[in-house]
């Protein structure tokens, strides 16, 4: 029908009296970058927990490559190659940088490939030569690119960023940005849900607007930078 990867259809989410997600629709084709943006309280945060299935709709439904996931645990999702990296550090800080990798190599590598199946993921988010150094040791961006590369370890298909520029300087701002890019270029599929306007700026990418948890504009970034209705949701007098 279309080369969506994931969609939610018309997905509604009520917390008590809140309705976080009210009919929510949108498509990530395969091989975008999408980004997520929208005021507080626009349903980001819940439209992403209901993709990787640690929350359930009150109604409608998710489709990933085709299938109907909504009622999938969010660890059965993972193993369809649907990854997550969160805003918080995952790894361990007392272990090395390669041996935290041992986790999720572990499910699809032989122990004797790991560490060099591991070194290289490492290189790819930009840490090669760190293997040894302890977790606690390295950079906050260190550690977010660490996290970016325990989610892609198990090479999934689809990435889901949770604000992957929160509490970074400027350069490592820009350092994220083309590692999403190098990472899209490999034939990733990368959802970013961020607050910070400048790096979504910087992606350039497809982005999609939640206002009222449904889909309230999409488009080109610079359209929708240039949407006065955006432009006045954000000023919150819509
Ligand atoms: N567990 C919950 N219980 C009750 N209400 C909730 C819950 N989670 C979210 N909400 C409400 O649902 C609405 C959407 O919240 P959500 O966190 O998805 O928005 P958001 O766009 O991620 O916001 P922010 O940018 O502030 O993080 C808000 O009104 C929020 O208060």
């Amino acid at each position: 029908m279309s080369g969506a990867i994931l969609s939610v259809r018309d997905v509604h989410k009520v917390y008590g009296g809140v309705h976080a997600l009210n009919g929510l629709s949108l498509e990530v084709e395969a091989g975008e970058v999408h980004c997520v943006v929208g005021p507080n309280g626009a349903g980001k945060s819940t439209f992403f927990k209901t993709l990787i299935g640690v929350e359930r709709p009150t109604s409608g439904s998710v489709v990933y490559k085709g299938q109907d996931v909504t009622r999938l645990p969010a660890f059965r999702r993972a193993r369809l190659g649907l990854s997550v990296k969160f805003q918080n550090i995952s790894a361990f800080g007392e272990l090395t940088a390669l041996q935290n990798l041992f986790v999720p190599l572990r499910r699809n590598h032989p122990k004797a490939a790991i560490p060099e199946r591991a070194s290289a993921v490492l290189a790819k988010v930009g840490l090669a030569g760190l293997e040894d150094v302890e977790v606690r040791r390295l950079s906050h961006g260190q550690q977010q690119w660490l996290s970016i590369g325990l989610s892609i370890a198990a090479e999934p298909d689809v990435l889901l960023l949770d604000e992957p520029a929160a509490g970074l300087s400027a350069d490592e701002t820009v350092k994220t940005a083309d590692l999403i890019r190098e990472l899209n270029g490999q034939g990733m599929t990368i959802i970013v849900i961020e607050h910070d306007m400048a790096f979504i700026r910087s992606l350039n990418a497809r982005t999609s607007v939640l206002h009222y948890g449904r889909l309230f504009a999409q488009g080109a970034f610079d359209e929708i930078a240039a949407n006065a209705d955006v432009r006045r949701i954000y000023l919150g007098t819509a």
